[in-house]
């Protein structure tokens, strides 16, 4: 059977993040993918020029059709950008028996903030208990742990603490915001693997965050183990920002296309 993934999330009408990169990374990964619309952004490749949310109940409406009628191997989401939109989807995330990926977006890339200030507290208290695991780039890891974080080990700890207070089974820390290396920790509550890639020169990184959580959803969705599953989306995001596409007056998309065609699949 095809294996099914959900992901919960705002849109980007320019492609290049949010649902858009969500849907374009589960189809490459040959995962059968559907969606769930948070907020419809207006926003493209240089920034967020608008937001409409949805009513935290229509929300609620929308994960109701998938999971009564779809089967879900794994679900994840993206931006949550209110109180009420975060209860509701902890709600419906308790019923659906399958790993759950957060990506914690809390600003875009351009600066831009996605999800209300009072926010942290219902991350904290709802869902990241209930993540398989949570995908957090440094300042989001800052913001939830309430540190700074300078060095690699400084990402271990945020790591351990995420998963050992704060209750997620496993934690992703991203450091694509250092200088150096493309170097990610992962932890999941006893052991540990630090994933590196070259950094690549470029300025087109819009959305990588989102492709990352959604590879790593779609791997989880076809039975792949935590770590290789983290393993397969660190290669499928590296392949993605080397062939970015230079579109847009920002920063421009990444690559689906690259990594079946690295592997000349
Ligand atoms: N220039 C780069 N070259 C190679 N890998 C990169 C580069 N920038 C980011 N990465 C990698 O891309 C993945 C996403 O990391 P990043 O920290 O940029 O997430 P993010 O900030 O959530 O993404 P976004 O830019 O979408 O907000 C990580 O594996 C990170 O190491
Ligand atoms: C709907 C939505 N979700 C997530 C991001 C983060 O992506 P980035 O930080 O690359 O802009 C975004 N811009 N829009």
């Amino acid at each position: 059977m095809i294996s099914c993934a959900l992901t919960i999330a705002g849109t980007d009408p320019s492609g290049g993040a949010g649902i858009q990169a969500d849907l374009k990374t589960f189809q490459e990964l040959g995962v059968y993918g559907m969606s769930v619309v948070t907020s419809v952004v207006a926003q493209n490749t240089t920034g967020v020029q608008g937001v409409h949310h949805m009513p935290a109940s229509f929300l609620t409406e929308q994960v109701r059709s998938v999971r009564y009628d779809m089967p879900i191997h794994a679900v994840k989401s993206g931006m949550i950008p209110t109180v009420d939109m975060m209860r509701a989807v902890a709600d419906q995330v308790e019923h659906i028996d399958a790993p759950y990926v957060i990506d914690p977006v809390m600003v875009a890339q351009s600066g831009d903030e996605l999800i209300e200030e009072s926010a942290m507290e219902m991350w904290k208290e709802r869902l990241i208990p209930l993540a398989t695991i949570i995908t957090p780039n440094i300042p989001e890891a800052e913001k939830i742990i309430g540190t700074s974080i300078h060095s690699v080990e400084d990402m271990r700890e945020a790591a351990e603490h995420i998963c050992t207070v704060l209750g997620a089974s496993a934690a992703l820390i991203k450091g694509g915001h250092r200088d150096g290396e493309a170097l990610d920790v992962l932890y999941d509550g006893s052991e540990w693997e630090v994933f590196t890639a070259e950094r690549i020169d470029t300025a087109n990184t819009h959305g990588t965050g989102c492709t990352y959580s959604a590879a790593i959803t779609a791997c989880l969705s076809q039975g792949h183990s935590l770590f290789d599953s983290v393993r397969i989306s660190k290669e499928y995001v590296t392949a993605a920002i080397r062939e970015s596409f230079s579109l847009g007056h920002g920063s421009g998309p990444t690559n689906h296309f690259a990594w079946r065609k690295e592997r000349s699949i």
